[in-house]
Protein backbone atom coordinates (compact mmCIF):
# COMPACT_ATOMS: atom_id res chain seq x y z
CA UNK A 1 0.00 0.00 0.00
CA UNK A 2 1.58 3.43 -0.77
CA UNK A 3 1.20 6.74 1.67
CA UNK A 4 -1.70 8.03 -0.38
CA UNK A 5 -3.43 5.12 -0.02
CA UNK A 6 -2.71 4.82 3.36
CA UNK A 7 -3.86 8.18 3.92
CA UNK A 8 -7.01 7.57 1.50
CA UNK A 9 -8.29 4.76 3.32
CA UNK A 10 -7.54 5.72 6.97
CA UNK A 11 -9.16 9.15 6.26
CA UNK A 12 -12.40 8.31 4.91
CA UNK A 13 -14.71 8.74 7.46
CA UNK A 14 -13.80 12.70 7.37
CA UNK A 15 -13.87 12.93 3.43
CA UNK A 16 -17.35 11.12 3.42
CA UNK A 17 -18.51 13.97 5.66
CA UNK A 18 -17.29 16.49 3.14
CA UNK A 19 -18.82 14.83 0.62
CA UNK A 20 -22.05 14.63 2.37
CA UNK A 21 -21.82 18.30 3.73
CA UNK A 22 -25.03 20.40 2.55
CA UNK A 23 -22.96 22.80 0.87
CA UNK A 24 -21.78 20.22 -1.39
CA UNK A 25 -25.21 18.06 -1.99
CA UNK A 26 -26.76 21.59 -2.50
CA UNK A 27 -24.33 22.33 -5.54
CA UNK A 28 -24.84 18.90 -7.05
CA UNK A 29 -28.92 18.88 -6.35
CA UNK A 30 -28.83 22.20 -7.48
CA UNK A 31 -30.67 23.29 -4.23
CA UNK A 32 -27.78 25.48 -2.46
CA UNK A 33 -28.71 28.90 -1.62
CA UNK A 34 -26.87 31.09 -4.12
CA UNK A 35 -26.38 33.60 -1.48
CA UNK A 36 -24.07 31.03 -0.14
CA UNK A 37 -22.62 30.34 -3.63
CA UNK A 38 -21.51 33.62 -3.63
CA UNK A 39 -19.99 34.14 -0.28
CA UNK A 40 -17.91 30.87 -0.70
CA UNK A 41 -16.49 32.13 -4.36
CA UNK A 42 -15.74 35.11 -2.78
CA UNK A 43 -13.36 33.58 0.10
CA UNK A 44 -12.41 30.80 -2.37
CA UNK A 45 -10.91 33.36 -4.69
CA UNK A 46 -8.94 35.16 -1.68
CA UNK A 47 -8.33 31.29 -0.41
CA UNK A 48 -6.57 30.71 -3.86
CA UNK A 49 -4.11 33.57 -3.49
CA UNK A 50 -2.76 32.38 -0.90
CA UNK A 51 -2.68 28.95 -1.84
CA UNK A 52 -0.65 29.48 -5.23
CA UNK A 53 1.77 31.46 -2.92
CA UNK A 54 2.34 27.22 -1.81
CA UNK A 55 3.05 26.42 -5.49
CA UNK A 56 5.80 28.97 -5.72
CA UNK A 57 7.25 27.75 -2.75
CA UNK A 58 6.95 24.49 -4.01
CA UNK A 59 8.86 25.19 -6.91
CA UNK A 60 11.35 27.28 -4.69
CA UNK A 61 12.14 23.58 -2.29
CA UNK A 62 11.93 21.22 -5.23
CA UNK A 63 14.94 19.16 -5.95
CA UNK A 64 14.71 18.57 -10.07
CA UNK A 65 14.15 21.30 -12.75
CA UNK A 66 10.93 18.84 -13.84
CA UNK A 67 9.41 19.22 -10.41
CA UNK A 68 9.93 22.82 -10.12
CA UNK A 69 8.30 22.79 -13.36
CA UNK A 70 4.81 21.33 -12.67
CA UNK A 71 5.24 23.48 -9.58
CA UNK A 72 4.97 26.74 -11.46
CA UNK A 73 2.58 24.93 -13.90
CA UNK A 74 0.15 24.23 -10.90
CA UNK A 75 1.04 27.93 -9.86
CA UNK A 76 -0.28 29.35 -13.34
CA UNK A 77 -3.20 26.84 -13.57
CA UNK A 78 -4.25 28.18 -10.17
CA UNK A 79 -3.97 31.94 -10.96
CA UNK A 80 -4.86 32.14 -14.81
CA UNK A 81 -7.66 29.76 -15.15
CA UNK A 82 -8.72 27.53 -11.75
CA UNK A 83 -9.81 31.99 -10.58
CA UNK A 84 -10.95 32.98 -13.75
CA UNK A 85 -13.46 30.57 -12.85
CA UNK A 86 -13.63 32.96 -9.40
CA UNK A 87 -14.21 36.23 -11.88
CA UNK A 88 -16.29 34.91 -14.01
CA UNK A 89 -19.02 33.61 -11.23
CA UNK A 90 -18.07 37.49 -9.50
CA UNK A 91 -19.54 39.21 -12.94
CA UNK A 92 -22.40 37.03 -12.61
CA UNK A 93 -23.20 38.09 -9.29
CA UNK A 94 -22.62 41.72 -10.18
CA UNK A 95 -19.41 41.27 -7.91
CA UNK A 96 -16.50 44.12 -9.09
CA UNK A 97 -12.91 42.99 -9.27
CA UNK A 98 -12.17 46.12 -7.09
CA UNK A 99 -14.73 44.45 -4.97
CA UNK A 100 -13.34 40.63 -4.90
CA UNK A 101 -9.88 42.18 -4.38
CA UNK A 102 -10.64 44.48 -1.37
CA UNK A 103 -13.20 41.34 -0.08
CA UNK A 104 -11.59 40.23 3.74
CA UNK A 105 -11.27 36.77 4.76
CA UNK A 106 -13.12 34.71 7.00
CA UNK A 107 -11.54 33.33 10.21
CA UNK A 108 -11.38 30.09 8.82
CA UNK A 109 -10.15 31.01 5.43
CA UNK A 110 -7.32 32.66 7.38
CA UNK A 111 -6.93 30.13 9.70
CA UNK A 112 -6.39 27.15 6.64
CA UNK A 113 -4.27 29.26 4.76
CA UNK A 114 -1.90 30.69 7.24
CA UNK A 115 -1.45 27.02 8.90
CA UNK A 116 -1.09 25.80 4.99
CA UNK A 117 1.46 28.56 4.47
CA UNK A 118 3.23 27.98 7.77
CA UNK A 119 4.10 24.08 6.45
CA UNK A 120 4.88 25.14 3.23
CA UNK A 121 7.09 27.91 4.72
CA UNK A 122 9.26 25.53 7.99
CA UNK A 123 8.70 21.81 6.21
CA UNK A 124 10.05 20.40 3.65
CA UNK A 125 8.64 19.62 0.00
CA UNK A 126 7.01 16.48 1.30
CA UNK A 127 5.49 18.53 4.64
CA UNK A 128 4.07 21.40 1.90
CA UNK A 129 2.73 18.68 -0.44
CA UNK A 130 1.03 16.77 2.29
CA UNK A 131 -0.38 20.48 3.40
CA UNK A 132 -1.63 21.36 0.12
CA UNK A 133 -3.09 17.99 -1.44
CA UNK A 134 -6.46 17.50 0.44
CA UNK A 135 -7.55 20.48 -1.22
CA UNK A 136 -7.59 19.23 -5.18
CA UNK A 137 -7.41 15.38 -4.18
CA UNK A 138 -10.98 16.11 -2.16
CA UNK A 139 -12.36 19.23 -5.27
CA UNK A 140 -11.38 16.48 -7.75
CA UNK A 141 -13.10 13.78 -5.69
CA UNK A 142 -16.53 15.64 -4.75
CA UNK A 143 -16.40 17.33 -8.89
CA UNK A 144 -16.47 13.45 -10.33
CA UNK A 145 -18.88 12.75 -7.84
CA UNK A 146 -21.53 15.52 -8.56
CA UNK A 147 -20.83 15.29 -12.29
CA UNK A 148 -22.37 11.39 -12.22
CA UNK A 149 -25.36 12.96 -10.80
CA UNK A 150 -27.91 13.44 -14.13
CA UNK A 151 -28.14 17.12 -15.23
CA UNK A 152 -25.96 18.36 -12.13
CA UNK A 153 -22.83 19.36 -14.65
CA UNK A 154 -25.30 20.93 -16.81
CA UNK A 155 -26.81 23.63 -14.03
CA UNK A 156 -27.55 26.64 -14.79
CA UNK A 157 -25.65 28.03 -12.08
CA UNK A 158 -23.25 25.32 -10.59
CA UNK A 159 -22.58 23.27 -13.64
CA UNK A 160 -19.36 25.30 -14.62
CA UNK A 161 -17.83 24.65 -10.84
CA UNK A 162 -18.72 20.52 -11.49
CA UNK A 163 -17.16 20.78 -14.95
CA UNK A 164 -14.04 22.43 -13.59
CA UNK A 165 -13.04 20.27 -10.48
CA UNK A 166 -14.30 17.01 -12.41
CA UNK A 167 -12.01 17.89 -15.41
CA UNK A 168 -9.65 15.68 -16.77
CA UNK A 169 -7.38 18.70 -16.33
CA UNK A 170 -7.89 19.36 -12.72
CA UNK A 171 -7.18 15.38 -12.39
CA UNK A 172 -4.24 15.28 -13.95
CA UNK A 173 -3.33 18.05 -11.82
CA UNK A 174 -3.88 16.23 -7.98
CA UNK A 175 -2.72 12.99 -9.20
CA UNK A 176 0.67 14.38 -9.98
CA UNK A 177 0.51 15.78 -6.97
CA UNK A 178 -0.46 12.17 -5.28
CA UNK A 179 2.36 10.73 -6.78
CA UNK A 180 4.99 13.04 -5.68
CA UNK A 181 3.65 12.45 -2.11
CA UNK A 182 4.34 8.67 -2.82
CA UNK A 183 8.16 9.66 -4.51
CA UNK A 184 8.87 11.56 -1.29
CA UNK A 185 7.93 9.54 1.37
CA UNK A 186 9.63 5.91 -0.15
CA UNK A 187 11.74 4.81 2.72
CA UNK A 188 11.06 7.50 5.06
CA UNK A 189 10.98 7.06 9.00
CA UNK A 190 8.07 6.61 10.51
CA UNK A 191 8.13 9.05 12.49
CA UNK A 192 8.33 11.05 9.62
CA UNK A 193 5.07 9.64 7.86
CA UNK A 194 3.29 10.33 11.06
CA UNK A 195 3.98 13.85 10.92
CA UNK A 196 2.72 14.27 6.99
CA UNK A 197 0.16 12.05 8.02
CA UNK A 198 -1.09 15.09 10.42
CA UNK A 199 -0.43 17.65 8.37
CA UNK A 200 -2.77 15.92 5.87
CA UNK A 201 -5.88 15.20 8.27
CA UNK A 202 -5.31 18.98 9.35
CA UNK A 203 -6.11 20.11 6.00
CA UNK A 204 -8.54 17.58 5.18
CA UNK A 205 -10.40 18.99 8.81
CA UNK A 206 -10.11 22.16 7.21
CA UNK A 207 -11.66 21.21 3.96
CA UNK A 208 -15.27 20.57 6.01
CA UNK A 209 -14.41 23.60 7.74
CA UNK A 210 -14.26 25.72 4.72
CA UNK A 211 -17.61 24.66 3.20
CA UNK A 212 -19.15 24.50 6.90
CA UNK A 213 -18.17 28.09 6.76
CA UNK A 214 -19.54 28.70 3.60
CA UNK A 215 -22.90 27.22 4.24
CA UNK A 216 -22.94 29.35 7.51
CA UNK A 217 -21.41 32.21 5.91
CA UNK A 218 -19.21 32.76 8.73
CA UNK A 219 -17.39 35.39 9.40
CA UNK A 220 -15.95 37.17 12.80
CA UNK A 221 -18.68 36.57 15.58
CA UNK A 222 -17.19 40.00 17.40
CA UNK A 223 -18.54 41.68 14.25
CA UNK A 224 -21.42 43.55 13.54
C1 LIG B 1 -11.09 25.60 0.05
C2 LIG B 1 -10.65 25.00 -1.25
N1 LIG B 1 -10.18 23.74 -1.27
C3 LIG B 1 -9.76 23.17 -2.43
C4 LIG B 1 -9.84 23.89 -3.63
C5 LIG B 1 -9.37 23.27 -4.94
O1 LIG B 1 -8.49 24.09 -5.59
C6 LIG B 1 -10.36 25.20 -3.58
N2 LIG B 1 -10.49 25.94 -4.73
N3 LIG B 1 -10.75 25.72 -2.39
Amino acid sequence: MTFSERLYEKLQPIWRKNHSHPFVQGLGDGSLDPDKFRFFMIQDYLYLIEYSKLFALGSFKADDVETMGIFAKLLDSTLNEEMSLHRQYAAKFGITEQELENAKPSPTTLAYTHYMLHVGQNGTLAHLVAAILPCMWSYWEIGKELDEIPGASDHDLYGEWIRMYSSDDFGELAQWCIQLLDDLTEGKPVEELEKLEEIFLNTTRFEYMFWDMAYNKGMWPTDD
